[in-house]
């Protein structure tokens, strides 16, 4: 039996592979998250993705492990937003997609520690925001919600008050597409269901 080892400090992502009960551990980590500029949204979610999984396998004693490592982007207009660095930074981002539709990237990289054997895969979800006003939004950035999150919002808290529709994968924009990780955990050889 495989040991699932989550590479992420994400309660987001603990709580979604939750949902599969199968038995995970933890290992974070701590990767430089700086990307060459001419990757697309897709390369760059999938690349961290990996390097999230790599520098938490140096910590995996198991051989029988699995290594999780995901990472999400919130892309607009080619502007690639990632976690706020301030409060005015969230501003920004929040005025940047408020009454329109952005995609959401998030990359999954599951390595196989015994057989070395590296899955990457990316899903994106096109989510819409309703139009707001700066002090709906800044009322959004008062609840404090915003600072971890990339593109500023969560989709699963008072943020989805904000948004208007999710074409795609609602867990996908939450952290973890739950159903193309049991796809890739399955080419792995362990069954979910
Ligand atoms: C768009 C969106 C993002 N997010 C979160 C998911 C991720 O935790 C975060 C994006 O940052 P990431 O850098 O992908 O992840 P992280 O630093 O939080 O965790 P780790 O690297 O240890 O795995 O944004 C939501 O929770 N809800 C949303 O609606």
């Amino acid at each position: 039996m495989k040991t699932l080892v989550l590479a992420s400090s994400s309660p987001r992502r603990q709580e979604l592979i939750q949902m599969l009960g199968l038995p995970f551990e933890i290992v974070t980590n701590d990767v430089d998250e700086t990307v060459s500029n001419d990757l697309s949204p897709k390369q760059i979610v999938e690349e961290l993705s990996l390097r999230k999984a790599k520098a938490s396998i140096t910590r995996v004693t198991d051989s029988q492990s699995i290594v999780i490592g995901s990472d999400t982007i919130v892309v607009y207009s080619q502007e690639v937003l990632g976690k706020p660095k301030d409060q005015e930074d969230a501003f920004r981002m929040l005025k940047l997609i408020e009454g329109k539709t952005h995609q959401v990237y998030t990359g999954i990289t599951c390595i196989d520690v015994g057989e070395s054997r590296i899955v990457t895969r990316s899903r994106v979800t096109d989510v819409r925001m309703k139009a707001l006003s700066d002090e709906q939004i800044r009322a959004y950035i008062a609840t404090g919600e915003p600072m971890d999150k990339a593109g500023a919002y969560a989709v699963q808290g008072i943020g989805s008050t904000i948004v208007e529709s999710i074409n795609g994968d609602h867990f996908n924009v939450v952290g973890m597409s739950l159903s193309l990780l049991s796809e890739m955990l399955e080419e792995l050889g362990v069954k979910v269901l």
